[in-house]
């Protein structure tokens, strides 16, 4: 069993519902899931853990402050063990190439500023939460959603994560971790394997045998005793 950190920052709350899912679909398979919400946790360590997984939404163009504030502290700690990071944004719905390639840049950009190399990053949607914006923002996101996705409706929240995406990601992630940090010796493969392979290796030889018998030819019983009854084919 690996543990695992899942940490995050979130502003309206998309990311710490994608963390508490990568935390669900982590123990579903048999990991150990601690999910941290570092607004609330700033001074969480990464020791004591098999690996760690982050999170952060993008707020004009910036990630989260927390999360920031975290891995610049926790960068040597997490470069030691197998990391990923998962940021959160609208920039990875928009039907619009460029901006499609922002959320790629606000990656890239956080690698640079943090100088933390994750070994594994996921890009994923976030949601539009107008219940949750004050006047100005709704405002705002009403009318770039006019002319991105349609979704224009103030009253009702939408939700664009792609769970199946975020279930990829993490057991991709756990792929790479069982390499790294090895599997649990529960999982070590059993000798069985090896012992079927020497089984139907020495079945194939005896078949093979058997089948080179049964080309043989019946010849004349010389005189001789040394003579042999039956010769081959080959001979
Ligand atoms: C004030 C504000 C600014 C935002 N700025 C950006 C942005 O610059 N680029 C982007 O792709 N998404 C932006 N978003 C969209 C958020 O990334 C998206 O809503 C995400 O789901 C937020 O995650 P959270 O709920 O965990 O905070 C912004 C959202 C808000 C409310």
């Amino acid at each position: 069993m690996t543990s695992v950190l899942v940490a995050y920052g979130t502003g309206e709350g998309q990311t710490g519902k994608i963390a508490a899912f990568v935390g669900s679909v982590l123990e579903a398979y048999g990991h150990d899931a601690t999910v941290v919400d570092l607004t609330a946790t700033p001074e969480q360590s990464v020791e004591g853990f098999d690996a760690v997984l982050v999170g952060s939404p993008v707020h004009n163009r910036r990630h989260h402050p927390a999360v920031l504030a975290f891995v610049e502290r926790e960068r040597a700690a997490l470069a030691e063990r197998p990391s990923g990071f998962f940021q959160v944004s609208l920039a990875s719905i928009m039907p619009l190439r460029w901006a499609q390639r922002g959320a790629q840049e606000f990656v890239d950009h956080f690698v640079e500023e943090t100088g933390w190399e994750p070994d594994r990053v996921g890009t994923f949607a976030g949601a539009v939460k107008y219940s949750q914006y004050d006047r100005w923002t709704r405002f705002t996101f009403r009318l770039v959603s006019a002319v991105t996705t349609g979704d224009t409706d103030t009253s009702r929240d939408y939700e664009y994560t792609d769970w199946d995406e975020v279930e990829e990601f993490t057991l991709a992630f756990v792929a790479d971790t069982t390499y790294r940090v090895g599997p649990p010796s529960s999982e070590v493969p059993r000798p069985a394997p090896v012992a079927l392979l020497g089984l139907g290796f020495a079945l194939g030889y005896w078949w093979a045998r058997r089948r080179e018998a049964g080309r043989t030819v019946p010849t004349a019983i010389g005189a001789d005793d040394s003579t042999p009854a039956v010769r081959t084919l080959a001979d």
